[in-house]
């Protein structure tokens, strides 16, 4: 749990996969409809200290999938999403998921959109202090024709959802298929006004595959963590991400527990904070890697020594980061600028 300064830190949430971060609360709700996974409880989340490889993570989220197969489970499942994030002190939040069908339920990858924009609109109705967005994402081990499949449907909800959709994410195992065969389906989406965050050499050696999905380019980089040369990246790709200002999403517990950095003092949050680059602290699957928001900035604090000052800085630079246009990025700093004397004054 963090310190309370860090859960009444008003916070900026943009990378965080909707069936990675189920709740264990949710995820016991989940079970109790479907009795024949109960033993899998256990297999969904890293607990404290325990790590696994990204490839044992890739098996975690196909037990989460088990059980997240209706309508009726996406919408549950979102709504507890949300409300957790805003419990956590989050005030807008960009939610991802890749939408799926299942047969034996009768949901259509359509329905599972709709779900989820329906818990966002029944949260919003209720008075959920939290600003939500949608991503529409693409599992790379599906291939380009379903992705561009996921890009008309994105169009779809992109035209009619009131501005809740705002763009697309490339996911999944980054040792799966090639980043290359998703250029054309990204570009289609690009063309299409949605916005792009895509995972970047979360792996090592794939300089090649990085240096074509940063030509499209992309408007915001998931991990980015084997860019720069000193783990292998390359300086050209610093230079392009830099050129452009792409901001980066850093996910520090999810980086650690799936192993492919060796502590929190060697996170690359590291290398482009001290450039000036805008970074982006997110969670990435807070149920599956046991974390929340509020842990995630005391960790980038605590690590990297810095105080509650720069701390606040970097909560404030993410709103510059968001999807939703400039109208939403005013009203957020307002919101910021209000909360700040409180935060302040208490110690
Ligand atoms: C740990 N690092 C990661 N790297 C790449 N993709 C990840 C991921 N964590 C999650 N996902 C992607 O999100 C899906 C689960 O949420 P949704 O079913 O879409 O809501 C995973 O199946 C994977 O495609
Ligand atoms: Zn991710």
């Amino acid at each position: 749990m963090a310190e309370q300064f860090y859960k009444d830190l008003p916070k900026v949430e943009l990378h965080a996969h909707l069936n990675g971060s189920i709740s264990s609360t949710t995820t016991e709700k989940l079970i109790t409809k479907k009795p024949q996974l109960s033993d899998q409880h256990n297999m969904t989340v890293i607990s404290r200290g325990q790590k696994r490889t990204l490839e044992e993570c890739f098996e975690m989220f196909k037990i989460i999938h088990q059980l997240t197969v209706s309508d009726e489970d996406i919408f549950v499942v979102t709504k507890d999403v949300v409300k957790e994030f805003a419990a956590d002190g989050v005030k807008y939040i960009e939610l991802r998921s890749t939408p799926r069908e299942e047969k034996s339920t009768g949901m259509t990858k359509k329905s599972y959109v709709s779900s989820v924009l329906e818990a966002i609109k029944q949260c919003k109705n209720e008075g959920v202090d939290i600003d939500v967005r949608f991503l529409l994402a693409i599992d790379r081990r599906n291939g380009p024709n379903i992705a561009m499949e996921t890009v008309k449907l994105a169009e779809e909800f992109f035209r009619s959802s009131d501005g809740v959709v705002v763009g697309l994410d490339l996911s999944g195992n980054p040792a799966v298929g090639d980043g290359k065969n998703f250029i054309a389906p990204l570009q289609a989406g690009r063309n299409l006004g949605l916005k792009l965050a895509l995972h970047l050499a979360e792996i090592p050696n794939q300089n090649e595959e990085s240096e074509m999905l940063l030509s499209i380019p992309p408007d915001r980089i998931g991990h980015g963590t084997f860019l720069h040369p000193e783990v292998g990246g390359s300086q050209r790709l610093v230079d392009t991400v830099k050129k452009y200002r792409i901001p980066l999403e850093l996910c520090f517990s999810s980086n650690v527990k799936s192993q492919t950095i060796s502590s929190y003092d060697q996170h690359h949050f590291h290398y482009w904070y001290n450039l000036g680059h805008p970074c982006v602290v997110c969670t990435d699957d807070k149920g599956v890697f046991g974390t929340d928001l509020s842990l995630e900035y005391q960790i980038t604090a605590s690590t990297f020594n810095l105080s509650k000052t720069q701390i606040w800085d970097l909560s404030y630079q993410s709103i510059n980061c968001i999807f939703a246009p400039e109208s939403v990025k005013s009203d957020l700093k307002r919101r910021w600028n209000e909360l700040k004397p409180g935060l302040f004054t208490q110690d």
